[in-house]
């Protein structure tokens, strides 16, 4: 990328050297004056940021204690003999350790790590560096030392932590840029791990930490959630205000996890969803724990274009209209709800009309599920009939006063024949195994938080709802129980969620196998 011309400087060399060394010289004498005081400043931020994050994982329901707790120690403190002098010690004491700590993010690196660091710094030197800068942050004619602030390596002597500046005229507002050199880094620092890069654009300041990866121990299970609210998944503890009580696989239950919260809904600014993986990526999985999330409060209405046989154990349940895996049934279910949309809308309409309340029949939420539809778009040409692409336009467009939810997945070769519609309408973004850097910043309008990994365990992706950041997430294992392959104990989590059967006649009856007209409910 051109880099804009650097303003010449209009005063003669050898003054400003000398004048650049007494400048050094000061600050260095300042700089040792100062250090206590430093370590200590240093060591307070870090215990307030511990602080504000410590508050911000506590679960909603325990601040109320915690505050109390710490009102009755700080009462306790103040009323103690020499309590808050001896506080204020202790508090200039801790500040101290955790700024000596931080400091110690410097020590003195061995060889082979000071090898690898020049590495870094001469890799990075085509990207920051500048041939017109009178005196570059990056040049091959200087170490390393002048731009890396903090360093930590694992015992494997790759770097697990690096915080670095960068000069002013790099255009880190450019993702291309940005993305250029998180990619250099990521491979310089070893392949294989997820690096999270945060780019502090007002210091000029770039830090690069390894993420853990997230836990894949929970299982489908009662989340304690609004109606209208699925959890997608799971992400990281910093990255959402809200946590979840959960239970893992093992048993161990009174944990709290960060969850990705998606709200349906007429109020929801993100109603449809799109799910885009690879095959065995788990956007299946996903799809079913959706589903046993929404079957409380909302009918559902499964499209099974692959033919998967996926979904076989909702058959017949309370609250599930069909499960379609036949190409014919999957068209038929989409007219059906094509229809039911228009319905809904005018029976809406009708109430409004005369200012009544929506009636009751219109009110309880539909979720039209469909698993991979560009497995059915050759049944368009053959049959004459609308294509599900024409079929999902009615619930896209009139889902969210309709009260209908769409649920979309399909695999990244197939999105391409969903049309522009789907695109559109589907707001809210999952997207499911490895993808590339480029394939995740165009399915979900912006650049993911970490490095893409090209081994990831299945139900491991990325989410992003409308305009939103986006999450890193993990969906919880919701396997199908019919599946010899699933653990017993995976097995009798999903049945504990299924609701009972339909009473007859089964509510199946309502979705016709063939080209139906609107059907009342
Ligand atoms: N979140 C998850 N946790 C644990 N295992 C998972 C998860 N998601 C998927 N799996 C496992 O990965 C495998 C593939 O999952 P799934 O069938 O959901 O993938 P898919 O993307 O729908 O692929 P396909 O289209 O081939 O069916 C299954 O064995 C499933 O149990």
């Amino acid at each position: 990328m051109a880099r804009p011309a650097l303003p010449r400087p209009s005063i003669a060399k050898a003054p400003l050297a000398r004048g650049r060394a007494l400048a050094r010289t000061a600050g260095g004498g300042v700089a040792d004056v100062l250090h206590p005081l430093l370590v200590v400043a240093r060591g307070l931020r870090a215990l307030a940021t511990a602080g504000r994050r410590g508050w911000e994982r506590t679960p909603r329901e325990r601040r109320g204690p915690a505050l109390f707790l710490g009102a009755a120690g700080a009462l306790a403190v103040g009323l103690a003999p020499y309590g808050p002098l001896l506080a204020l010690v202790g508090l200039l004491a801790a500040a101290g350790w955790a700024g000596r700590e931080r400091s110690a993010l410097r020590n003195t690196p061995t060889e082979a790590e000071a090898a690898r660091l020049r590495t870094l710094y001469e890799a990075l030197v085509p990207h920051f560096g500048a041939t017109d800068d009178p005196d570059p942050l990056y040049a091959y004619a200087r170490t390393w030392e002048t731009a890396f602030e903090e360093y930590a390596f694992a015992d494997d002597g790759r770097p697990t932590h690096l915080a670095l500046r960068y000069p002013a005229y790099f255009a880190d507002g450019d993702p291309v840029a940005r993305w250029r050199v998180e990619r250099l880094l990521a491979a310089k620092c070893g392949r294989g791990r997820e690096y999270r890069f945060d780019w502090d654009q007002e210091a000029g300041r770039l830090t690069l930490s390894v993420q853990p990866a997230l836990p894949t121990t929970l299982c489908a299970q009662r989340f304690v959630t609004a109606p209208g609210e699925a959890i997608l998944g799971f992400t990281d503890p910093d990255a959402v205000r809200r946590t979840v009580p959960v239970t893992d696989l093992d048993g161990r239950a009174d944990q709290h996890a960060a969850p990705v919260l998606w709200r349906t809904g007429a109020r929801s600014t993100e109603p449809h969803l799109l799910a885009l993986g690879r095959p065995g990526s788990g956007t299946t999985t996903l799809l079913r724990s959706l589903l046993l999330q929404a079957l409380p409060y909302a009918d559902v209405l499964v499209v099974d274009g692959a033919g998967s046989g996926g979904y076989g154990f909702l058959h017949g349940r309370s609250g599930v209209l069909a499960v379609e895996s036949d190409p014919a049934g999957a068209l038929a279910a989409l007219e059906w709800a094509a229809h039911e949309t228009e319905r809904r809308l005018v029976r809406a309409h009708e109430a409004r009309r005369l200012g009544q309340p929506a009636p009751d029949d219109i009110r309880r939420p539909l979720w039209l599920v469909v698993d991979r539809p560009a497995a059915l778009t050759h049944l368009t040409s053959t049959n004459a009939r609308p294509g599900p692409q024409e079929l999902l336009r009615g619930p896209l467009r009139h889902g969210r006063p309709a009260h209908i939810s769409v649920v979309i997945a399909e695999q990244p070769d197939g999105a391409e024949s969903l049309g522009p519609y789907v695109a559109a309408a589907t707001r809210a973004r999952v997207v499911l195994g490895p993808a590339s850097y480029e394939q995740l910043h165009r399915t979900l309008g912006a650049p993911p938080p970490t490095s893409p990994v090209p081994d990831t365990p299945p139900g491991r992706g990325f989410a992003r709802l409308g305009d939103g950041p986006v999450y890193r997430l993990q969906v919880p294992a919701t396997p199908d129980p019919y599946d010899d392959a699933t653990s017993e104990a995976q097995r009798g989590a999903v049945l504990a969620l299924l609701p009972g059967y339909a009473a007859a006649p089964s509510a199946t009856e309502a979705v016709p196998s063939t080209a139906p007209p609107p059907t009342p409910r």
